[in-house]
């Protein structure tokens, strides 16, 4: 299933060996990929299923924000409804602000007069405002391609990591996973079912030291010749200095094993945490220099605007999304799809 991840291009020389198979990843990354290639219908299926479990998850969001347009004139009052569903909602006051000038613009271009046009007109909008965070994660270019990961407590890390590395593996590629969550008794084996569960290979250290683990997986992995070191790191708090300070340190000790690495430092941010995920983002990256987020438990949240104010205020790539714990419950992230489920 190519659909999770663009791969960078082969060099010049392996390109005409591979030609066929890096079309077909390309050709397949798209949600609404061309259905004529084999098993591209199996894909479009997925995909259908997924946009589902969306709308399903985004409901509670989506149902505020619908209901603004369940009236018959497109007035003051529909704007300022519409004003207060998307504060609701958690899109934060700039985002909001710019949606409703951008939707105004469009009402009076289009010439709408009935208040569905407009709801149309304003997933249009958001889609426009997603659309810079819809970047897939590249793998290929480095060997392994080092991805740390970090987040809040709590906040679907070493859930999303075992989602990851079965997608991964599915596609090919060889994950071995890093438990640089050194804190939480648990999570060293609850990263080891997945570890398990995927046939990929897991480095840990009895009550060792987090930058440590990380050297050393990223070490055997570059020995071992394996496609992604995937390294979880502990939960913890933006106001948390020491740990934040010990964070910057595994990145620092993961450079001294690879230069280059690491290649992706993604934060895991809990849908349901609204605008307090807004914040985490913006201190985690300045902390860290963020080039990728996964938003989880977009399910049954209220708060799913929260992507417009990412968009609006931190506009960090969303690689992926997550409407619940199962292994299919973490697609990549559609601007347009977004849009979609969210407004239907
Ligand atoms: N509903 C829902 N639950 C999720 C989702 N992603 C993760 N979870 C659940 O959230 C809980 C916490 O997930 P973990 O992966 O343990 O979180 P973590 O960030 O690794 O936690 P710490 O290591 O304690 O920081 C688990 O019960 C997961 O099953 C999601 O998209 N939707």
């Amino acid at each position: 299933m190519f659909s999770f991840f663009k791969k960078k291009s082969p060099p010049p020389e392996a390109q005409s060996q591979t030609a066929g198979l890096h079309e077909a990843a390309l050709a397949d990354m798209s949600p609404a990929a061309n259905t004529a290639a084999p098993g591209a219908q199996t894909a479009t299926t997925a995909r259908q299923g997924w946009m589902d479990r969306l709308k399903a998850g985004l409901r509670k969001t989506g149902s505020n924000l619908t209901t603004v347009f369940t009236g018959t004139r497109i007035d003051d009052e529909l704007y300022e409804e519409l004003e207060t569903a998307l504060l609701m909602a958690d899109s934060g006051v700039k985002a909001t602000e710019y949606l409703l000038q951008d939707l105004k613009r469009r009402v009076k271009e289009a010439k709408a007069t009935e208040p569905a046009q407009v709801k149309g007109l304003l997933a249009d909008a958001i889609a426009e405002l997603l659309q810079p965070l819809q970047k897939p994660l590249e793998i290929g270019a480095h060997h392994p391609t080092v991805i740390m990961v970090a987040g809040v407590n709590g906040a679907g890390k070493t859930t999303s990591i075992g989602k990851l590395t079965k997608h991964l593996a599915d596609d090919g590629l060889s994950v071995l996973l890093a438990a640089a969550d050194t804190f939480r008794a648990a999570a060293k084996e609850q990263l080891a079912v997945w570890a398990d569960r995927n046939t990929v290979e897991i480095i840990s250290q009895q009550g060792g030291d987090p930058a440590a683990v990380s050297f050393d997986a990223v070490t055997a992995g570059r020995a071992r010749g394996r496609d992604v070191v995937l390294v979880d790191t502990a939960g913890r708090l933006p106001t948390q200095q020491h740990l934040m300070e010990e964070l910057k340190k595994i990145k620092r000790v993961v450079q001294k094993a690879d230069a280059t690495a690491p290649h992706e430092v993604l934060l895991v941010i809990d849908g349901n945490t609204g605008q307090n995920a807004l914040a985490q983002v913006k201190a985690f990256d300045e902390t860290l220099g963020l080039t990728g987020l996964i938003v989880t438990k977009l399910d049954g949240t209220a708060k799913g605007g929260v992507l417009c104010a990412i968009a609006r205020e931190r506009p960090i790539p969303v690689y992926f999304i997550g409407v619940g714990e199962q292994l299919q419950d973490l697609e990549t992230f559609d601007a347009r799809e977004f849009a979609q489920a969210l407004l239907s």
